[in-house]
């Protein structure tokens, strides 16, 4: 493949109308996995294809699916359901609706899609089923239930059958329902298996669902190649990673969107109101939050609203104490929270499609090489450049040995983990600040902050108002409640007053308010490197010359002084 000439899109026979959606979209030619599929996908065959995470696989399908409805309405004027996707979250079903949306912007009279994954009212599904959408995207507990009630009937008329993170799909407790949900559909029709990666759930499901397929395995490593995303680790133990972030994200070392990692749902919190006593601002994104509450959280970061989300990925995996729980443990663990209901539908670090991340912190490491991958899949996506920055306890060094020799094995054994230089001694007065800071988030702060979320969602809930119309005083209790404070944010502590900046950033301008913050990757890509130790500290010297920074910083006034 890599001698041959690349396939363009113009050259896949698409239809006019999506040849402009792409061109719109900004996709100047397929990627390898897209250039790859699309064409087999348009000549009928069953596909499996595994393509690293974020390679631009939802295209991959959603192409042809959309170029195969187009064609069969030049041929027939009967309306029905042609393709069904299965996805096993309804942030990802949402994403591929989306992606769709995008791809029929000229063909959206012709090409209807809607996504029913979300729990809402099924009488209002069937009534939008009844139109027949083109395509229906969901989850398959969903699907199975709409196909139970014959709400909606694909016996006689699907045509492709999409199962996106395939490898998602048992280990979110699927597979009686992708089984019985196969017993509804025609006996002949075209399947398509996507995943990042080729595990036995795949293979299981590739048995049931694909007849003589093709299966597609680029030979490409897990994740983009050095060039294109670059790995960072620092060793710090708890209060210093604290420490280490704060400084980082003041003295805009680390800028761009980034997306900060911790290991449980209550450290989000913790992280949160750490960083809002600094003014800096960030949402958070956890399994336990509702899928409303998550897609909201994502929406407002790829919109731009936030350049920080804290996410937690790894669900009830710690020890009261605040440990790691040993492998056979967190397993066990796992297997059982994959089981429960309300885990079911939602997904972190998987699969979601979080734009333009410049960085991936790791603030936990990630208890195993997979979770590593996906999350620093988050960055680097398409063709954009990221940085995963993982802060390492000495407990979490044995992971980081892992990941390390996993990766370098997918990189001809090169290292792939650079050592990220902070002398964090340097910045001292950052360090008497964050303590404080930290200490200050008590557990029961956590809590409360978590409790208010609750009672926001309560007040924001539709649902609910009929209820409060009639109980005004349960309304007004719930009110009272939300003025609650967890913990006092002290104004002064937003400003980084001079004498606590390194020397060599005494003359930096830092900007106060880490909402408003962009920049341009390469600025980005080189402050990364950056490093406070005096070795180095020529480098910040020669970087006060650099008319790309000062360009910047010029920029960043502009912007202050219009808003
Ligand atoms: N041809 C292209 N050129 C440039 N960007 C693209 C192209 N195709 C897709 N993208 C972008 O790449 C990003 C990742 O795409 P997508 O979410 O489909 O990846 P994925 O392989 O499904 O990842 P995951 O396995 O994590 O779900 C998206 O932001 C998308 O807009």
């Amino acid at each position: 493949m890599t001698d041959e000439k690349k396939v363009m899109f113009h050259e896949m026979e698409l239809d006019d109308r999506i040849l402009k959606a792409i061109s719109q979209l900004g996709w100047p030619e397929p990627t390898l996995i897209q250039e790859t599929a699309i064409p087999l996908l348009l000549e009928g065959k069953d596909v499996l294809m595994r393509a690293r995470t974020g390679s631009g696989k939802t295209a991959a399908f959603a192409v042809p699916v959309i170029q195969k409805i187009l064609n069969l309405k030049n041929t027939s004027k009967h309306q029905s359901i042609r393709a069904l996707i299965l996805s096993p979250s309804k942030e990802l079903c949402g994403q591929i609706t989306s992606v769709i949306g995008d791809l029929t912007i000229k063909c959206a009279r012709e090409v209807r899609c809607i996504d029913i994954s979300a729990n809402g009212d099924t009488q209002t599904q069937k009534a939008i089923l009844s139109d027949k959408p083109d395509i229906v995207v969901a989850t398959p507990s969903r699907a199975l239930v709409h196909l139970k009630a014959n709400n909606m009937r694909l016996k006689e008329d699907l045509s492709m059958l999409v199962v996106d993170e395939a490898d998602l799909i048992f280990s979110f407790g699927y597979e009686d329902e992708i089984k019985e949900l196969l017993s509804h559909l025609p006996k002949i029709y075209q399947a398509v298996l996507a995943s990042a990666t080729l595990s036995d759930d795949v293979l299981s499901l590739k048995k049931i669902v694909l007849r003589n397929p093709v299966t597609l395995k680029l030979e490409e490593p897990e994740l983009a190649p050095s060039s294109q995303l670059q790995h960072y680790h620092l060793f710090a133990e708890e209060d210093d990673k604290a420490a280490i972030l704060y400084a980082l994200l003041k003295l805009n070392l680390v800028r761009g969107k980034s997306i900060i990692f911790v290991r449980t749902v209550d450290r989000c919190y913790k992280l949160k109101l750490y960083l809002e006593q600094f003014k800096i601002g960030s949402c958070v994104l956890n399994s336990e939050l509702p899928a409303a509450v998550r897609c909201l959280s994502v929406d407002q970061f790829n919109r731009g609203r936030y350049q920080i989300i804290v996410a937690s990925d790894e669900k009830a995996l710690e020890k009261p104490d605040g440990g790691i729980l040993p492998i056979e443990e967190r397993t066990k663990k796992k297997k059982q929270s994959s089981k429960r209901k309300k885990d079911k539908e939602s997904g972190v670090s998987r699969g979601i499609d979080f734009q333009h991340v410049s960085n991936v912190i790791n603030f936990d490491f990630p208890l195993d090489v997979n979770s590593y991958v996906h999350r620093a899949g988050r960055t680097a996506r398409g063709n954009n450049q990221g940085s995963v920055l993982s802060f390492v306890s000495i407990r979490e060094k044995p992971l980081m040995d892992a990941v390390e020799q996993h990766l370098s094995n997918g990189f001809k054994g090169q290292k792939v983990l650079q050592k990220y230089e902070f002398a964090l001694e340097e910045v001292e007065g950052f360090r008497y600040r964050s303590r404080d800071a930290w200490r200050a988030v008590t557990r029961i702060a956590v809590r409360e902050a978590r409790l208010k979320e609750i009672k926001q969602e309560l007040l924001n809930c539709k649902k609910l108002q009929g209820y409060f119309e009639e109980n005004p005083s349960d309304l007004a209790a719930l009110r009272r409640d939300k003025a609650l404070h967890t913990v006092k944010v002290q104004q002064h502590l937003a400003h980084v007053p001079e004498y606590l900046l390194p020397a060599a950033l005494r003359n930096e301008d830092i900007v106060e308010d880490q909402e408003t913050v962009t920049e341009k990757p390469q600025v980005k890509k080189r402050k990364q490197n950056a490093n406070f130790g005096s070795a180095k500290r020529h480098k910040y010297q020669a970087r006060q010359n650099d008319p790309l920074k000062s360009f910047d910083v010029k920029k960043k006034k502009q912007t202050a002084g219009e808003t």
